[in-house]
Order: C-alpha cells, then structure tokens, then sequence
C-alpha cells in the first residue's frame, strides 16, 4: 500500500471519529481554547511547546479510546466483564492523561501571568 494511501486512510479515521464522537469533539474544542489562551498571554516556546504536545497526546489517546470501544463493539454486543474492562482501561488512559495535562497546563498558565 502506498504511503499517500495510508496516509488518506488515516484522515478518514480521524474524520469518522470526531464525526461521531462527542467526547472527542468536546476535547478538541478545550485544544483550541488552551492554544488561543497560551497564544494571548504570550507563554514562552517552550511552554507553547509543551501546550501543544499535551493536547496531541489527549486527542490522541481518545482516538485510540474510540478505537478500541469499536473493536469491543465489534466482536460481542453483549455484556462482557473483559469488553467492560477494555472500554474502561482505555477511557482511563485518557482520563490520567488529561488530569496531567490539566495540572501542567495550568501551572504554565499560572506562571506565565505571574
Ligand atoms: N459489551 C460490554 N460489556 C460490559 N460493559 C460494557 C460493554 N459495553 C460498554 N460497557 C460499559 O459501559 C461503558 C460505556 O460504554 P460505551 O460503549 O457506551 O462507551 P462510551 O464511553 O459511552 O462511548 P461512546 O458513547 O462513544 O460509545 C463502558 O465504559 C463499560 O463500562
């Protein structure tokens, strides 16, 4: 398969996901907020660095959630401890790291514009 290939098959994962997944909607927009804000207040490059990285990796970790919610989904329709563990690790994988990114991108706030 051809990498332009590849590349267009992973654009229209993206599309599809933050077509039909609210939370993924809602975190990209929380993206775009932080960025405009840490660009208003005049936050350093490195520290606009570090802003960016965290938002990719949220963005990121929710679309490996939502990936996985559709391979559970897509082996058993039924009520499952495992598919109910898989669902809820991989929603905790996005949770712990956006508590994180909350926290630093906060205290980069906070020392910015003190
Ligand atoms: N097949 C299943 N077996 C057991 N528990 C499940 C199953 N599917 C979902 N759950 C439980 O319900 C929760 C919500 O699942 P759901 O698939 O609705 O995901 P969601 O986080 O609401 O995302 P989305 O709305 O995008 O589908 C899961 O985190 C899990 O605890």
């Amino acid at each position: 398969m051809s990498f332009i290939r590849r590349v267009g098959y992973a654009l229209s994962g993206i599309r599809s996901a933050f077509r039909h997944e609210r939370n993924l909607q809602i975190q990209a927009v929380i993206g775009l907020c932080v960025i405009i804000i840490a660009i208003m207040i005049h936050v350093s490059l490195t520290h606009f660095m570090i802003i960016l990285i965290l938002v990719a990796g949220v963005i990121s970790l929710e679309l490996i959630n939502t990936a996985i919610e559709r391979a559970v989904d897509l082996i058993s329709t039924e009520l499952h401890p495992l598919a109910r563990a898989a669902k809820d690790i991989a929603a905790g994988a996005v949770l712990w790291f956006s508590i994180f990114s909350a926290i630093i991108g906060f205290m980069i706030i906070f020392t910015t514009l003190q």
